[in-house]
């Protein structure tokens, strides 16, 4: 039972602190940032980017710095424990304790280094759904330096994209974990289901703190909505 009892608790952040994480995956250009951004005002989330972390570490002119460009140039992942060992980085030194991770897990070995390293589980995994048109179209005209927004590496991700993510979809769907949102639509309307997801989620942890203090409520919500079951599973 000893690796049960560190499930969940990242380094010294002390046991008992609930950490809530959320993925946001979807192809590239779907809108994972722009919906992001939004979240964190409305929410309170520290936004997490792999993709940028990454790109942080580029910056640093170190030879990891050189590895990870050299991966993102040609449309590759990073080898896994280097993009998970940068967000634990950056989630110890946030002090938040409500992440939105945006642009992974992006393949099974992302998620199986993740469940190794951090495991926490994600509330939910909110995918971003945009058609590829509009997707490449989208990269094409951001305009914001990329060296991956050209052509021929924009190709690779999608690949990447359809080969290595659609599997960790697939997983979390199975698990119940997948809200899924219609990302074609302007950025205002697509916000529009975001929120909805994330109301929900605050809701229902009310109902489970409530219920966890005090037992007449709990019996009370027990019997409007059944959510007496409803356990925090890292508790
Ligand atoms: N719903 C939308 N409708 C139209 N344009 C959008 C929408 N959402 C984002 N954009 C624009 O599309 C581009 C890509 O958006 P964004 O960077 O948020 O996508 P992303 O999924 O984070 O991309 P990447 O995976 O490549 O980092 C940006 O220029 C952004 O302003
Ligand atoms: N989990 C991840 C996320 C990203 N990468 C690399 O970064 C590139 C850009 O990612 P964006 O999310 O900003 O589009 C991506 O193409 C990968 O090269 C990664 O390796 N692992």
């Amino acid at each position: 039972m000893m690796a049960d009892a560190n499930k969940g608790y990242v380094g010294p952040i002390p046991p008992g602190k609930k950490i809530k994480i959320v993925f946001v995956i979807g192809g590239p250009g779907s809108g994972k940032g722009t919906q992001c951004s939004k979240i964190v005002n409305q929410f309170g989330y520290t936004h997490l980017s792999a993709g940028d972390l990454l790109r942080e570490e580029v910056k640093s002119n170190t030879e990891q710095g050189t590895m990870i460009q050299n991966f993102m140039h040609e449309g590759k992942l990073v080898p896994s424990d280097v993009s998970v060992r940068l967000l634990l980085k950056a989630m110890l030194a946030s002090g938040n304790d409500k992440f939105l991770i945006d642009g992974f897990p992006r393949d099974e070995e992302n998620r199986e280094a993740y469940e190794k390293i951090i495991n926490i589980d994600p509330e939910f995994v909110l995918l971003i759904d945009c058609s590829r048109e509009e997707m490449e179209r989208r990269i094409l005209h951001r305009n914001q330096g990329r060296d991956d927004d050209n052509m021929d590496t924009i190709r690779r991700r999608f690949q990447v994209f359809e080969e290595s993510t659609l599997p960790v979809i697939q997983h979390y769907e199975k698990m119940g974990k997948l809200r899924r949102v219609d990302g074609t639509r302007n950025p205002d309307m697509v916000f529009e289901d975001v929120k909805a997801i994330f109301e929900q989620l605050n809701t229902q942890a009310n109902q489970v703190s409530i219920a966890q203090t005090n037992p007449f409520k709990r019996w009370f919500l027990h019997l409007c909505c059944g959510c007496f079951d409803m356990q925090d599973k890292r508790d």
